[in-house]
């Protein structure tokens, strides 16, 4: 059947269409979740990185730049250190750059700061000096462990004979690196662990790690690096994720060269999984609201068959006329709308004489030429269908019994002259009608079984008569 064709083929459209937005949908998800990660993960490190870069790397080049001065190696290589222009030279150079200078002169075991402070360089009380005059490094970062504690660049400075004439470099307060650190934290979110590389940690934006006197943490004692496996411990950071004060945090390392440091940057997971989750429920709503939209259309087109498909189940396919079960169902429907209705059973007479006279296909164009007639003869109200055999019932909305007996013998009337024509022959019918009518909601049986009666009685009569048969009320 054509119908089902074009259902099949529907839904099988509407399978593709179905397969197609998911897979769509998936796709985009997942890409969606890929570029959300890659994103945090950028956001993540570029603040990280921009911190580096300003607050360890610049003051670092600044000072390897100055170190190599002719002007600091005169005046660190005098005979005798003019602790005047050290002074003017250090506070042009924090006017300039914005920040703490120093000078350590080998020549006469002193510090000078931009401040305008000193400190004497004695053996056995500042041992950073000595430790570091004696190592091979040029270069070393280094956090001062005394009260106001300092992050320090220290940079060894040479005359033109390579003779080692004391440190020149920068000083920051950790305090300042706390505000900053702070600041990042509440605008990421992230916290940021350095540690040298016996794991000391250097500056932290947790306050609480943040090297103070002769004191520093250490990473191993830190009780989220406890709780890793001795494997973990050992090797990398890098992607581990762990549980601080029941958060998970996910862990980025990063080296900074120049220092041999390693930077610990813990990314919270809480606030990645929002913005991811975000993205998933927006997926989720998408996928629900295509679905919701197929399930609609699927139910419309069911919908359409459905009532495409009732339609030709209730047509009779000889004469094209309402068939029984339709005829039953407009009765109900006229009925529940508080109509009257008379009703016509119309039975033609000796149809079985013209299936053996004139063969059965001539009964059949004889059936359908009176269904024509019939159609004809009628208001617009009224409403004709085939009952069965050689049986149509006719439905009189609001019309009176009376008015439907005429109604009925008009009809009678205009059959019996009424010549029907199969190929050279020519017939003449005639049919017996019966009346019934019910102004109050009664099944269709009774009402029928009352027309019955008259179409007997029609019958009985001779045929080709109309008689009515009213339904006694009970
Ligand atoms: N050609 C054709 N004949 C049909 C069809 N449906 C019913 N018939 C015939 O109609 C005839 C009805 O015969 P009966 O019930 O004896 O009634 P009748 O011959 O019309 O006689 P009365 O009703 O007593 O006047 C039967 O021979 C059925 O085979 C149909 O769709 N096509």
């Amino acid at each position: 059947m054509n119908i089902f064709r074009t259902l099949h083929r529907s839904i099988l459209l509407l399978f593709v269409v179905v397969v197609i937005s998911i897979v769509t949908l998936v796709h985009f998800s997942v890409s969606k979740i890929v570029a959300e990660q890659s994103r945090a993960q950028q956001q993540s490190h570029s603040p990280a990185l921009e911190l580096i870069v300003q607050q360890l790397m610049k003051p670092l080049h600044i000072s390897e730049t100055l170190v190599k001065a002719k002007e600091l190696q005169d005046l660190m290589g005098a005979p005798d250190i003019d602790e005047a222009a050290v002074f003017a030279s250090l506070k042009r150079l924090h006017r300039e750059f914005g920040m703490n200078f120093f000078i350590a002169s080998e020549k006469n075991r002193r510090q000078y700061y931009s401040d305008g402070t000193t400190t004497e360089l004695v053996e056995g009380d500042v041992s950073w000096y000595f430790k570091y005059k004696d190592s091979a490094q040029n270069e070393i970062a280094d956090i001062g462990k005394w009260e106001d504690t300092h992050f320090y660049i220290d940079l060894k400075v040479f005359d033109e004979d390579q003779h080692f004439l004391g440190f020149f470099g920068v000083g920051k307060s950790l305090r300042s690196f706390l505000d900053i650190f702070a600041r990042y934290k509440e605008t990421y979110g992230y916290d940021f662990i350095f540690a040298d590389q016996d794991r000391n940690i250097t500056l932290s934006s947790d306050p609480k790690l943040v090297a103070a006197n002769s004191q520093f943490t250490n990473l191993t004692d830190l009780p989220w690096f406890k709780d890793l496996s001795e494997e973990e411990q050992q090797g990398s950071l890098n992607n581990l994720l762990v549980k601080i004060n029941g958060f998970d945090f996910l862990i980025a390392e990063l080296n900074i060269q120049p220092f041999d440091w390693t930077l610990y940057l813990m990314t919270p997971l809480e606030s990645r999984q929002t913005e991811i989750s975000r993205g998933f429920i927006f997926s989720v709503v998408t996928l629900l609201v295509i679905i919701f939209g197929l399930f609609l259309i699927i139910y419309n087109l069911l919908y359409y068959f459905k009532k495409d498909m009732q339609k030709t189940r209730q047509i009779d396919v000889l004469t094209e006329l309402p068939n029984r079960a339709s005829m039953s169902l407009t009765f109900d429907e006229l009925i529940y709308k508080k109509s009257s209705v008379s009703l016509v059973l119309i039975n033609l007479d000796n149809f079985k004489s013209i299936n053996e006279t004139h063969g059965r296909k001539a009964g059949d164009i004889v059936l359908r030429q009176i269904a024509s007639m019939l159609q004809l003869e009628l208001r617009d109200r009224d409403v004709l269908g085939r009952w069965g055999g050689e049986e149509f019932l006719l439905l009189l909305p609001n019309t009176g019994p009376h008015e439907a007996v005429d109604v009925a013998e008009t009809v009678r009337n205009r059959l019996a002259n009424m010549t029907i024509t199969t190929g050279s022959m020519s017939i003449q019918m005639t049919a017996s009608f019966g009346v019934s009518f019910t102004a109050i909601p009664r099944a269709i049986n009774e009402v029928i079984a009352a027309a019955d009666d008259a179409l007997f009685a029609a019958k009985r009569e001779g045929r080709n008569v109309v008689r009515l048969q009213l339904i006694e009320e009970h």
